[in-house]
């Protein structure tokens, strides 16, 4: 085994031109596979065979209870067919006149055959049973892992190792953890067959039960190698590969459809594909000679030993040591015993590779239970009046330094208050912040002087309303993805003023079938938006909700001039009351709010009314002056800016 790895290391992996994308850790678990010896592997079985079991009851204890029932009885019958079989051939072999031999000989060979019918019967309704738990432990299991990650603080998607434990559950670990129930269920069938075959084994001749694990070591020592190569490679393989499938998905989604043709990418990004595709079926076709290699001396060996044992067979019969019927019966002991002992090491192979995957797959559930913030103990949020930010800091996962430091902020019912600054200063994340969806390391962000995270998360999102920079848009139709609710929830007249005050009711106008139309272009009928179109169904949804506090992070980005005016125009009056928190870099749009705070690298640099900061001469006022020039230069206007609407 050593000198298949040290052989193998020498092997030069093809050069690749996007290395950012080939570091894996996707299967964390294979440097440490290689070291460990089957034995090991073997003693880390039942743990997981348990947990499978419990899954499968979850998922169907009806089902779970007949397949084990029905393939354990199976085995403990297999067991009494060879006990007939022994009978029959006792009576046969016996002394006396045919007719008689035969006469006697009956009763035994009715049971056997009764008994092999019944085993058929109950194999039938084990299979019967195995392959209704499969889509019932899938869908169990699916939806705990869905549940679980919908409920994981934001910040754990930030966080590339979590992120890579729920790609691994979801890719291999479902469909692995229905083929651990099925391995599960084999291996106790197996060993159950086995008992009764050894049993019988041993009543006949005591030298029969080594003869048989003799036979059996050789196929098995081949099985647990070839397992172990196949590990080998996965494990040589898992960057290349997920290289490969990123390669694959940038070629053939949608997304990057049309910069790929536009830079000419296809021939650079296929050469590489072809390149990996090539390494990745030489490694492949290597292992598969290795394999069936390993697996012929095992063969060949296997057939000695058994050659062997039945040449030990014969000199026990030779020697009287052991009777014609006796012999008889052992040799179809042996045979049925080798295929069972053969089946069971096939089957603690399969279920120990099945079993690392299922193992990733709890894996990413027990994280994802770590990373569910505790239901907030304290209640309902009152009404906001005054929402309090004090000394907030936060680091992102992973990150060196603060997106945070320190910030303070005071928002009130009613006002506008806007946060401006330079690209990546910050304003974004306090915006989450604020919108309860990260959770600070310091510092506080209070609701009414109540810290956020004592109030009910899901109640606390219901009065807050967010038009998000990077908003989603959903494979639903229009209306919901406004409404982000079922038709059955929709308010129809708080649906329409939102399309009246975003100019998303141009939008809808100009779409086939209203706000009937499905906004996915991937599917029939889809339709797809301008970008702008897209910003104005993300506003509407923000206005639709109605909350007490209005969080609009760059609304505007991508509407046209007359859109971005009416909503700035509209967007007070729009939020009914509510606290608006906006960001925006237009800053034309900021003078009418009632306070701006500056951001910068993270820290409040300056804040007050638009007059306060022009007069301090910062870097808002530099800011805003540099905008102004652009609009005086010449006459013409930044395509980007709009005209002030006050002063
Ligand atoms: N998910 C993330 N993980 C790690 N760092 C992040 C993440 N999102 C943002 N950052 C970093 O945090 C800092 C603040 O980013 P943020 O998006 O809040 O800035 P911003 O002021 O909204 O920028 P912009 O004007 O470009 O929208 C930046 O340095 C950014 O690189």
């Amino acid at each position: 085994m050593l000198r298949f790895f040290r052989r193998n290391k020498t092997r030069t992996e093809p050069k690749v031109d996007l290395p950012e994308l080939a570091g894996s850790r996707y299967f964390p678990w294979v440097a440490d596979l290689e070291r460990m010896s089957f034995w090991r592997m073997a003693a880390r079985l039942p743990s997981l065979m348990a947990t499978a079991l419990r899954w499968s009851w979850r998922a169907s204890p009806r089902d779970t209870l007949v397949a084990l029932v029905c393939n354990t009885a199976a085995g403990v019958l297999s067991g009494f067919v060879l006990v007939a079989i022994t009978g029959v051939l006792h009576s046969l072999f016996a002394n006396g006149p045919t007719p008689e031999r035969i006469q006697a000989a009956l009763p035994a060979l009715l049971a056997a055959g009764a008994a092999t019918v019944g085993r058929s019967a109950l194999t039938s309704a084990a299979i019967w049973a195995q392959g209704r738990l499969s889509p019932q432990v899938d869908r169990v299991l699916q939806i705990e892992l869905m549940t679980l990650v919908s409920q994981v603080k934001l910040e754990s998607f930030d966080d590339s190792d979590y992120c890579d434990a729920i790609y691994r559950a979801r890719d291999r670990g479902i469909f692995e953890a229905r083929n651990m129930t099925d391995y599960t269920v084999d291996i106790i069938t197996e060993i159950v067959g086995l008992v009764a075959v050894a049993s019988v084994v041993t009543v006949l001749h005591p030298v029969l039960l080594p003869l048989l694990a003799l036979t059996v070591l050789p196929a098995g020592w081949a099985a647990v190698r070839a397992a172990r190569m196949r590990y080998t490679q996965l494990r040589r393989l898992s960057a290349t590969n997920r290289h490969r499938y990123i390669l694959g998905d940038m070629v053939s989604q949608r997304d990057a459809a049309a910069e790929l043709r536009a830079y000419n990418m296809a021939p650079s990004l296929l050469a590489e594909y072809r390149r990996i595709a090539s390494y990745v079926q030489q490694v492949m076709l290597a292992i598969v000679r290795r394999q069936t290699t390993t697996r012929a001396t095992g063969d060949a060996v296997g057939g000695l030993v058994t050659l062997f044992t039945y040449l030990a067979l014969l000199a026990l019969l030779v020697q009287g040591l052991m009777p014609l019927a006796v012999a008889g019966a052992a040799y179809l002991a042996l045979g049925r015993g080798k295929a069972a002992l053969d089946r069971l090491v096939t089957a603690v192979n399969s279920c120990y590779e099945a079993g690392l995957y299922f193992a990733d797959l709890l894996e990413a559930c027990t994280e994802s239970r770590r990373r569910t913030p505790a239901p907030a103990p304290n209640s309902l949020p009152s009404p906001l009046e005054q929402l309090t930010v004090t000394g907030v800091t936060f680091t992102y996962p992973g990150a060196q330094s603060p997106a945070l430091n320190g910030v303070d902020l005071t928002l009130a019912r009613g006002e506008v208050v806007a946060l401006v600054g330079e690209n990546g200063s910050g304003k974004t994340t306090l915006a989450t912040l604020i919108a309860g969806l990260y959770t600070p390391q310091h510092g506080t962000i209070a609701w009414n002087g109540r810290d956020i995270t004592t109030i009910d998360a899901h109640q606390l999102r219901e009065r807050i309303a967010t038009m998000r920079q990077d908003y989603t848009q959903w494979p639903f139709n229009a209306r919901r993805n406004i409404t982000m609710a079922t038709d059955a929830d929709t308010d129809p007249h708080r649906l329409q003023r939102a399309l009246d005050l975003s100019g998303a009711d141009e939008v809808i106008a100009g779409l086939d079938y209203g706000l009937d139309t499905l906004l996915d272009k991937r599917f029939a009928h889809g339709a797809d938006l301008s970008g702008g179109q897209k910003q104005r169904i993300a506003a509407a949804r923000g206005l639709y909700r109605q909350g007490d506090l209005l969080i609009a992070d760059e609304p505007t980005a991508a509407l046209d001039a007359r859109a971005e005016k009416h909503l700035f125009d509209t967007l007070q009056a729009a939020a009914q009351g509510a606290a608006v928190l906006l960001i925006t870099h237009r800053l034309a749009s900021v003078r009418m709010a009632d306070r701006i705070y500056v951001l910068e690298h993270g820290r409040v640099v300056e804040n007050g009314t638009h007059d306060d900061l022009m007069g301090l001469d910062g870097l808002y006022a530099e800011l805003y002056q540099l905008q102004a020039d652009a609009y005086r230069a010449g006459g013409e206007a930044l395509p980007q800016m709009s005209q002030p609407t006050q002063g």
